[in-house]
């Protein structure tokens, strides 16, 4: 069943198109991730879908809550969390979690073993006592999404859940991810990162120009673009043009003396061409393998490389 759906939906701010159409299906206990470059409506799309903004066209239906008719019902089964943590800075981690026990009105004692429940599988029994200001951007994030389960929601938004938060943390993140999606919740990620992406997601949505440019598995998405190469790299520029000549349509770098072949990166693709070069009397003095990622697919249907990874 669909945990979250739409159909042509639209939204614009003023003369600015941000979703021009946007079909998009969202598996029950998956994770979903919307991936866009920077400005795409990624954070639009979230916001209708909780209800935050109305779009301007077509429909949205989470939990099987139509957005616009049920608006109350969609809030009872999501959670948000945003870029920027919502959490009380001059409070401590335990009172936070307190405000959200207190708005869900869970009761004093019900809200008290919750807290604790959700202190501990954050791994922030310790900290629970002290005031934020001593916690680092890892436990904030971790404070915000445990603040957004209080209210055991079956749907997760995580927008841009990792951003600015160091490998481990962000590691962490993402366990605490598959762990709710083994308990059979939704959660429909916006990210940055394409390698995020690839981690976490089932499937991933494509969004470019207020369009979904393309939807599937992070495997069949790579599928999309052409296969790998390997690169070659020669002693001089004889070799790289001896070598040029015996690998055809190979594309040639004769500054850093380099030849791009296409290939899968198997071991008998990488044979073959060793053998050619051995016929002509080539040495190779370096090789790498290429096979194409996340990154590669995002260059070549969005044009643009993704945000944050931008020089
Ligand atoms: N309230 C608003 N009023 C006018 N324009 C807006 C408003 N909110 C967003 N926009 C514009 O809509 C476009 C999409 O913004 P959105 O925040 O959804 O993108 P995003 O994909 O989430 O980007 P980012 O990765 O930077 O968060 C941007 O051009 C933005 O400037």
């Amino acid at each position: 069943m669909s945990a979250i759906s739409t159909t042509d939906l639209r939204k614009s701010y003023g003369d600015k198109l941000v979703l021009d159409g946007i079909d998009l299906e969202v598996e029950e206990g998956t994770v979903f991730a919307l991936l866009g470059p920077n400005g795409a409506g990624k954070t639009t799309a979230v916001q209708i879908l909780s209800t935050l903004i109305n779009a301007d066209g077509g429909s949205a239906s989470v939990g099987g809550h139509d957005v616009a008719a049920d608006p109350n019902g969609v809030r009872g089964v999501i959670g948000v969390t945003g870029q920027f943590s919502a959490v009380d800075n001059l409070l401590t981690g335990e009172e936070n979690l307190r405000l959200m026990t207190d708005l869900r009105h869970l009761g004093k004692d019900a809200g008290t073993e919750r807290i604790a429940e959700l202190l501990g599988q954050f791994d922030l029994v310790e900290a629970g006592a002290k005031h934020l200001a001593t916690y680092s951007g890892g436990m904030k994030r971790r404070l915000d999404l445990a603040m957004t389960l209080v209210g055991s929601p079956k749907i997760i938004f995580l927008d841009e859940p990792t951003t600015g938060l160091d490998p481990r943390s962000r590691h962490t993140m993402w366990q605490i991810v598959r762990k709710l999606v083994s308990e059979g919740v939704t959660i429909f990620l916006t990210t940055q990162y394409l390698d995020e992406a690839d981690e976490l997601a089932d499937r991933i949505a494509l969004l470019d120009g207020g369009k979904i440019v393309a939807e599937g598995t992070p495997a069949e998405l790579k599928r999309l673009i052409p296969g790998g190469h390997v690169t070659l790299q020669f002693a001089d520029a004889d070799a790289l043009s001896s070598a040029g000549n015996a690998l055809n349509a190979a594309t040639s770098d004769a500054d850093a003396l380099t030849l791009d072949v296409e290939s899968d990166g198997s071991v008998r693709s990488l044979r073959s061409i060793l053998d050619q070069l051995d016929e002509t009397g080539v040495e190779v003095e370096n090789l790498t393998i290429n096979t194409p990622d996340l990154d590669d697919v995002f260059f070549a249907l969005t044009g643009s490389a993704p945000k944050g990874e931008q020089s």
